[in-house]
Parts: structure tokens; C-alpha cells; sequence
């Protein structure tokens, strides 16, 4: 794949390390955002992820290695590095006693310089992120996703040309996951930039372009969803049959490509491509043999982002496709 030119990078980090005393936070991490992508930073908790996006906002620096945003560096910038930035890290925080607009208004007077204090600037933003109708509520009473979208509404007063979140969609409900999701798309539809982390596959899988996924500090891969679904194992499927001797017999006798086991759990796990799958489910039931549960275990992402992330650091093959 061809190599995305420095001048039209986001954001290059070139082996960054990071260590808090004898722990690596950050493991000579390298990855490069282009403009206008949605990148994912995925990761198990105490991956690095949120140590790496304090050090895009000059929050904290690295022991070695260069980040740098839009081509600049904290040493070279200062503070101008953040031009054109945005986002959180962690949970947004706001006054609870004042309302979703009175916080985006005090916000816009502190930071937010011309753009932001345009009248009907807020009105706009509390739009994007649908919170229109919600705005003269105290943030008190706004639910956590409520919340985790007035922070992208803050962000946004900024306009950003690059938008960081931290695990937007930590500790929300599927509804909150999915109006989040819903937010990025938009937002990465506008032609936004977004670097999000999360440790939930199936948060990203339908929204980035492109992600690196940490372990214990390290990259386990790099590249597209494309080229991590091409890399999926085969899925697992629970079955429950009522005679489970005779089907995983079957299997063996008929489904060399299946593989049918007994579940610790109860009842069996098969695994094997979905076309073959689907043919020994088929045989069952053409068998007579009376089929009760047939449900995944995991979505084949979810299952290699355990696979790459679970294994050992030194066990682990390091995956670079980009
Ligand atoms: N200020 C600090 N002092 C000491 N150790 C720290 C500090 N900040 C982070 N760490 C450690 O660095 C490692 C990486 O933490 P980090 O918060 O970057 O992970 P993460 O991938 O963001 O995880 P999570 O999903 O839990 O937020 C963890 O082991 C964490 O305990």
C-alpha cells in the first residue's frame, strides 16, 4: 500500500517510549493518522493507549521518540502544536449546576477564540451532537452518553481539524454506543480527522479506516479493517442439539473442515469457514437430528483482538500491513 506523504499526516509518531519507573507505558510505538481519517487506538485496559493520546496533547512527554501533530513537535511549538486539536482524554468534566448551554457558553468565552463565540456557534454544535432540545437541562441531569457528546460539542466550539477522543463509549449503553458511533461518522463525514481509542472491537469496526492495536505497550498490528477481517479466525458458533453424541459423529464423519466440540458450558462449539458451517447445519437437521441453539461465541474481529492482545509480549508476532 502506498505510503501516506509526512506533509498530509495528522499525526506521526516515530518510536515513542514512555515509562512510569520500570514500567513501559509506551513501547516504541510508530503510527501515522492521515488527514480526514478515522483512526482507532485499540487496546485491553492498560494498553497505553491514553498514555500515548496525554502525550499528542503535550500532557506528558516521551522518554525517546518523536510524536508530532500536523507535522510539529512540542519542542519545536510549544503550545501551537495543539492549533487545529481538540478532544478529551478520559471522561469530559463539566459544572453539573449549570446548563448543557451555559457550560458550552463559558467554554466558547475561555478557549474557544472568534469562531466560538459567534452567535448561534453553540446552538450549531449542540446540533451536530444531538442535543438539541436537551440544552437548557443541568448537565446534572444528563445521562453518561449525554455527556460524553457535549464533551465532542466542546471540542468541536474549537474547530478542530483533528479530534481526539479517549474511549468515547467507555461505560456507555449499546443505545449510547451506537449514537456515538453515529456522531463519529458524521463528524468524520464533515472531513474531521478522529483518533479514538477504545477496548471494544466492535466500537470501531464500523467506523476507522485504519487501527493499531496495543499490548502492554507494544503494536500486536497496524493496518486496515480490511486487512484485520482478512485475518480472522474462523468463527465459533454455540450449538445445542438434541442428540449431541450423534452430531459432533457427524461432524466427524462428514465435516472434516468443522470443528465440533463439547462445551465445558454445555452443549458444543463448532468453528470452521461459514460455508461449511452452514452445510453441517444443514446435515443436522436433514439427519433428523433437532437443532436448539446455533448462536456465535464472538464476531471473528473480536476473537483475533483477544488472540493478538492476550498472548504474551514476547510470544506475540508483531503484524504490520500498512
Ligand atoms: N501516571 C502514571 N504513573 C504510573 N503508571 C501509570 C501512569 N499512567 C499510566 N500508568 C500505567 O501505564 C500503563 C498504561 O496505562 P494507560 O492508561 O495508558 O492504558 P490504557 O490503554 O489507556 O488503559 P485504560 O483502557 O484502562 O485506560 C498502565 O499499566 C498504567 O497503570
Amino acid at each position: 500500500m502506498a505510503r501516506t506523504p509526512d506533509h498530509a499526516l495528522a499525526v506521526e509518531a516515530v518510536d515513542v517510549t514512555k515509562r512510569y519507573g520500570p514500567l513501559v507505558a509506551v513501547d516504541h510505538l510508530s503510527l501515522r493518522v492521515a488527514q480526514g481519517e478515522v483512526y482507532g487506538i485499540l487496546g485491553p485496559n492498560g494498553a497505553g493507549k491514553t498514555t500515548f493520546l496525554r502525550m499528542l496533547f503535550g500532557l506528558i512527554r516521551p522518554d525517546s521518540g518523536t510524536v508530532r501533530v500536523f507535522g510539529r513537535t512540542w519542542d519545536e511549538s510549544g503550545v501551537g502544536v495543539l492549533d487545529g486539536v481538540a478532544g478529551f482524554i478520559e471522561s469530559p468534566r463539566f459544572y453539573p449546576y449549570l446548563t448543557g448551554r451555559e457550560n458550552l457558553e463559558g467554554l466558547a468565552l475561555l478557549d474557544g477564540g472568534e469562531r466560538a463565540t459567534r452567535a448561534g456557534r453553540v446552538a450549531e454544535v449542540l446540533d451536530v451532537v444531538d442535543l438539541t432540545g436537551r440544552e437548557e437541562d443541568k448537565v446534572a441531569g444528563y445521562s453518561y452518553g449525554m455527556r460524553q457528546r457535549l464533551g465532542v460539542a466542546a471540542s468541536l466550539l474549537r474547530d478542530p481539524r483533528l479530534l481526539i477522543l479517549d474511549e468515547p463509549a467507555n461505560g456507555l449503553d449499546p443505545g449510547g454506543i451506537r449514537d456515538m458511533r453515529a456522531l463519529v461518522k458524521r463528524l468524520a463525514d464533515s472531513g474531521l480527522t478522529v483518533l479514538l481509542s477504545s477496548h471494544h472491537m466492535d466500537e470501531v469496526e464500523e467506523i476507522c479506516d485504519n487501527v493499531t492495536i496495543m499490548a502492554r505497550g507494544k503494536v500486536a498490528f497496524h493496518g486496515s479493517l480490511g486487512q484485520l477481517r482478512a485475518m480472522a479466525p474462523d468463527p465459533g458458533h454455540l450449538l445445542s442439539t438434541d442428540d449431541d453424541a450423534r452430531a459432533v459423529a457427524l461432524a466427524i464423519a462428514s465435516h472434516p473442515e468443522v470443528a465440533v466440540e463439547v462445551d465445558p458450558d454445555g452443549g458444543l462449539v463448532a468453528v470452521g469457514p461459514p460455508a461449511r458451517l452452514s452445510a453441517y447445519v444443514a446435515d443436522l437437521v436433514r439427519a433428523g437430528i433437532g437443532l436448539r441453539q446455533f448462536t456465535p461465541t464472538q464476531t471473528p474481529l473480536e476473537a483475533l483482538f483477544f488472540m493478538l492482545t492476550d498472548a504474551e509480549p514476547d510470544d506475540r508476532t508483531t503484524v504490520t500491513v500498512r
